[in-house]
This record gives structure tokens, sequence and C-alpha cells, in this order.
């Protein structure tokens, strides 16, 4: 077997005798076979088509310190390495140690992406093993500043850079990826990285940061994941100066120009991974995130994460709130400053729920929830000018034209940031929040910290302990007056990975609302009391394995009894079968 190998490849295959291996053949065949996702099962070896000095350099195989005597005999690596041998474990102790000694977060940043481009399995042990240290690192709040800074940090690509001078040649530039089965994709176009506007083509951090939570968070192994930025240039004028940009230097196209060239990539990718390759739309501008997710949605495998996957998880932290400040979820009013793809994504899905639970209409059940966006409460006199994803949302009444207004109008029950604009909760409104409530749900959902509509200190503080209080980017837990509050983190990051996974494992072919809903009760049923004790209305990070491979298998029943699910026969045990099916960062032997 192994000189066969090594003949298809030259002389340099290295081949794997992993422990959880069993028959079959090579990488590649593996996947979507016995197990949807992870290189294990099904082969008793793997091999790549590095040795030696290349190895090295392989971040896939590379295992640096912790190649053994007889793996650095065998793959040519005898003087390549210093003599001592290491455990995987040492090496993440001192990797670790190294990441802490940083004061400044994008420097941690910049270690960990540079742990990513040389050793794939260490990066992973690292982020799942310390997942609530280091996700605020690779993920927000300090994601936005690398990518707002990306072109000066730039090393190495890290994803697939599709601009408009790849018009016409999409499809070739696709199989310049040296992955062939990929399974989930990521894309933006840069338009509205986080709250922090048009980034270009540097808002390629943001798929890199996702799909490295999706392989963490969700196990989807990291050769199946593609991140992808569409560059059609940026309006951003500083970005347009900046002797470092790394995009095109023009402003954005936009109309057929810029339908087109995404219409080229949605038919290749389809074309080149088929119609189970899931994409996820993140960080688009809403004028375009609406109608590409409605264009799409009938074609393709596709999910906005802004629009669908903060829905989800929002709707997960206010029924679980409702443990702590009582009634249904149709007894709740519901005020939104924000009233973008955030804001009425998660009105629409809130909507939905109550009206699933009481049978009143969906007309009926909007009518709970009111938004505000820059220019004050979306009433009726405004409809004729409202785009078409608010207008769903405007109700009778008199104008009110600030978010303090709105709140004495309205008398809300709960409170949702989604604004992208920072410190716009003011001490005015939660007061008077508190005022209207025992218990007032305050969520602060725009990303990083610098666009908080509140902090949690300002929530706990200006409620005097009262607020129920979640917010998209990490807090850290506040003490106030002996009581220590612990704030969740309300970010879609609790879904995407776990719901991209369901669709992975039963190889669905569309995403339906439905979906949303029962990841969304997954999640909110992974709260404790424990964690209600200290005001958190999520569950902790540390357990978000268990909590994605739960997500999981309720979207992949979900997508059977839909009938989208193509991957046949459904397994019996959901549960177990997507955790069998996660990657596993832990190093594998060589032969
Ligand atoms: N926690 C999480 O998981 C997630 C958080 N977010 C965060 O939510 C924020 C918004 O994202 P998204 O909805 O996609 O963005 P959009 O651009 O689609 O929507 C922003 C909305 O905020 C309104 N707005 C802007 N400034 C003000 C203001 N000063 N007063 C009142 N309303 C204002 C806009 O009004 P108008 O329409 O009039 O321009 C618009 O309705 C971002 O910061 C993003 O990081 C997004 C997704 C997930
Ligand atoms: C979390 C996220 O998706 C955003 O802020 O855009
Ligand atoms: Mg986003």
């Amino acid at each position: 077997m192994e000189s066969t190998m090594k003949e298809m490849r030259g002389g340099e295959s290295v081949l794997d005798l992993s422990p959880r291996a069993t028959v079959g053949g090579g990488v590649e065949d593996v996947y979507g076979e016995d197990c949807a996702t992870e290189d294990q099962l099904v082969t008793p070896w793997t091999y790549s088509v590095a040795s030696g000095y290349s190895l090295l350099r392989d971040p896939h195989h590379n295992k640096g310190l912790a190649f053994t005597e007889t793996e650095r005999d065998s793959h040519y690596l005898r003087g390549l390495l210093p003599p001592a041998v290491v455990t995987q474990q040492l090496q993440e102790k001192k990797m670790m140690d190294n990441i802490r000694k940083y004061q400044v977060p994008l420097q941690k940043y910049m270690a960990m992406m540079e742990l990513q481009e040389r050793n794939e399995r260490l990066f992973y042990k690292l982020l799942i093993d310390n997942v609530e240290e280091l996700l605020p690192v690779v993920y927000t709040p300090t994601v936005g500043e690398a990518c707002q800074k990306y072109g000066s940090i730039f090393r190495r690509p890290q994803g697939l850079y599709i601009s408009l001078k790849e018009k016409g040649k999409v499809l070739d530039v696709l199989k310049n990826w040296p992955e062939r089965s990929i399974q989930v994709i990521v894309v933006t176009d840069g338009e509205r990285i986080l709250g922090l506007g048009d980034l270009g083509c540097q808002g390629m951090g943001i798929p890199v940061g996702k799909l490295s939570l999706y392989t963490a968070l969700g196990g989807v192994r990291p050769s199946a994941c593609l991140p992808v930025t569409i560059d059609v240039g940026t309006n951003n004028e500083e970005l347009l100066k900046d002797e470092f940009y790394i995009g095109l230097r023009q402003r954005r196209a936009t109309g057929q120009e810029y339908a087109d060239l995404l219409h080229e990539f949605m038919s290749a990718v389809k074309q080149n991974y088929g119609e189970k390759v899931l994409i996820q739309f993140e960080d688009f501008a809403n004028h375009n995130a609406f109608t590409l997710l409605a264009k799409y949605g009938t074609t393709h495998l596709v999910f906005n994460d802004d629009i669908q996957g903060t829905a989800s998880v929002v709707l997960a932290g206010v029924v679980a709130a409702l443990k702590l400040i009582g009634g249904t979820l149709a007894d709740h009013k519901f005020l939104f400053l924000g009233a973008g793809e955030a804001g009425t994504g998660i009105a629409e899905l809130i909507a939905l729920e109550m009206s699933k639970q009481t049978k009143i209409p969906l007309e009926e059940t909007r009518k709970k929830i009111w938004l505000v966006d820059s220019k004050g409460l979306i009433v009726n006199s405004r409809k004729d000018s409202l785009q078409h994803f608010k207008k769903p949302w405007a109700h009778d009444h008199e104008p009110v034209k600030d978010l303090l207004g709105a709140v004495k109008a309205i008398k809300p029950t709960a409170l949702i940031g989604s604004s992208g604009v920072g410190r716009t909760f003011t001490k005015e409104i939660i007061e008077t929040m508190t005022s209207l409530n025992e218990k007032p749900l305050i969520m602060a959902l725009s990303n990083p910290t610098s666009q908080s509509e509140c902090t949690a200190e300002e929530a706990y503080t200006w409620s005097q302990g009262r607020a129920i209080f979640a917010s998209g980017s990490p807090f850290d837990p506040f003490e106030y007056k002996g009581k220590v509050f612990v704030p969740g983190q309300a970010n879609n990051a609790y879904i995407f990975p776990g719901f991209g996974l369901g669709l992975v494992i039963s190889g669905a072919i569309r995403v339906h609302d439905d979906m949303l809903l029962v990841a969304s009760e997954a999640l909110a049923k992974q709260v404790s009391e424990e964690n209600y004790v200290k005001g958190l209305i999520y569950p902790p990070f540390t357990n978000i394995r268990k909590i994605s491979a739960n997500i999981a298998a309720n979207v992949a029943a979900k997508a059977y009894e839909l009938g989208v699910a193509t991957r046949l026969p459904r397994p019996a045990n959901l549960v177990k079968y997507a955790e069998s099916c996660m990657y596993s960062p832990v190093y594998r032997s060589y032969r």
C-alpha cells in the first residue's frame, strides 16, 4: 500500500495510520461517504504530498517538534528539527504562554494567524481548548481592527479573492484553490464589515474568522472551508488613498456590473462543488444582502448570517430570558434601534415564533415589534419612502424622531440594538426602560465593542442591577452592589457553526426558516439554572461543541422532515452522528 501511494505521489506521500481509521481510499474519497465531514472512519491512512522540508512548511500536516523519532526518519526530517520531541499539549502550553504575553489584542491576533498558517491542528487545538479566551482574538472585537489594518498586516492569502478583474474567469479562479471537496463557503463583498462600514477587500478577515469558528465551534474540517472576498471596489476614501490597501483601487461597481459578477460566482460555485455546498453571505450591505438571499435562496444552499443567524441567536436569548423576565413571547413588546439586516431579520423570526405559538397571524404578531432607523420610528406615514425590508414594520403611530421618544411612546419590555452605532443606549434611555419594567431586557448587538449600543457596566449600573443584558461583542462580568452579573454574548457565532454542520451532515440542499427556529430552540435549551443565577441568557462558549452538535442534529432533523436532505439513509441518532463527524485537532500519526 505504502509503495503504491509513493508511486502515485512521486515518492512524496505521508501515510497516516490514525487509530480512528479503518478501511478505504485516499482523503479525497472520504468526505460525503460514511461521515459527511471528517476525514476519518473510512480510511486506514491519509496522505499528503509533502515530506521533509516541505512537510514542515505544510500547515495541514506540520507538527513541528511533535514529529516522533520514527516520523523524523521516515519523512526525511532528520536535521531539519532540533532533537527535542514534545507533545501537542506542551506545544499548546507554550503557545498560550506566548500569546498571553502580548498586551495588544492585534498582536495576539497576528500570533494566532501565524500559527494557523504554520500548524493548523495546533491552531485549532488552542482555539477549542481556550475558546472563551481566544474567541475575542480571532473574532469580534479584534477581527474588526484586523480588517481595518489588513493591508498592513497581510502576510499570506488565506482565502480566494475574486475581483472585477476576474470577470469571465471565476470558475478558473475557483479551480486554483488547492482543496476540492468544499462544504462551506463564507463570502463577503466587504461593504458592511461589522459596524465598521465599507472595508472593501480587507473584509477578508471576516470570512477567514467565521470559517475558523466553523471548524473550532462546529467541527467542519478546515480543508472543507473556503473564505471568499468579492472585490468590486470600495467607497472608503481612506482605503483608496492607503498605499498598503490590498484591493481594487476604484469606487464600488453597482447595478448590472455587480449583479453579473455575483451571478458568475454563484453559478461557478454550483458547477464546481455541486448543489450541497453551503454559501454563507456575510457582511454585505443591506441594499444587496436581502436581494441576494431572495434571488439565490431558491436555487442554492444559501444562508445569510447577519439576517438569519442573528435572528436565530437573538430569538434563543429572548426565549431564555423569559425565565427571568416572565411571561410568554407574545406578552412582550420589542423595540429595535436599527432596521437593517440584523434588526428586521430578528424582528421577523420573533414574529414568526410568536405566530406559531399563539396561532395569531404573522401580520398581527408583527405589531408587537417596533423599529427605529436613522430617521426615527418606522410608522405608516413613512411607508412609501421605506426600503422594502422595512415596510412590514410600518405600524400606525405618530412620527417619533428619536429612540428616547420611541421608548416613551411604545413602552417596550425589550430593547434591541442593531444600529452599528456605539453608545446610543444612553443613561436616560436605560433609566426609562427600567422605570417601565421590573426587569428590562437590553441587547446591544452591534460589533465590535466600540459600536456596542451600551456597555455591560452601563446597562447594569443605570438599571440598578435590574437589566437582563447581552451584547454582540463580549464584556467581562461586572459587579454591582455585591452581585456579579455575567453578560451573555448574543452573537450569531452560537448558531452558524452548528447550523452549517446540520446542513452538511444531512446533505441539505435548501435552507428554511423552520431550521432557524429549531436551531434557536436547541440553543435556548442549553441555558442552565446555574447560568440564569448570574443573569446569563446564553450558555458559556466552553460547551459550544456540545451545543453545536445539538443545533446540527435539530437542523438536520428538520431538513429530513422538510424533504430537503439528500444524505440517505437518515442516521438514527443525529446528535451522535453530528459528534462523530466533528473534526478533531489532535495530531495524527504518520508512518
Ligand atoms: N451580534 C450579532 O451577532 C450581530 C451583530 N450585528 C451588528 O449589527 C449592526 C448592524 O448590522 P446590520 O443590521 O447588518 O446593518 P444595516 O446597515 O443593515 O442596518 C443598520 C441600521 O441601523 C440604522 N441606524 C444607523 N445609524 C443609526 C442611528 N444613529 N440611529 C438610529 N438608527 C441608525 C440604519 O438606519 P437607516 O436604515 O435609516 O440607514 C439601519 O436601519 C452592526 O454593528 C453589526 O456588527 C450584525 C449581525 C450579527
Ligand atoms: C457578528 C456579525 O456577523 C456581525 O457583526 O456582522
Ligand atoms: Mg456579520
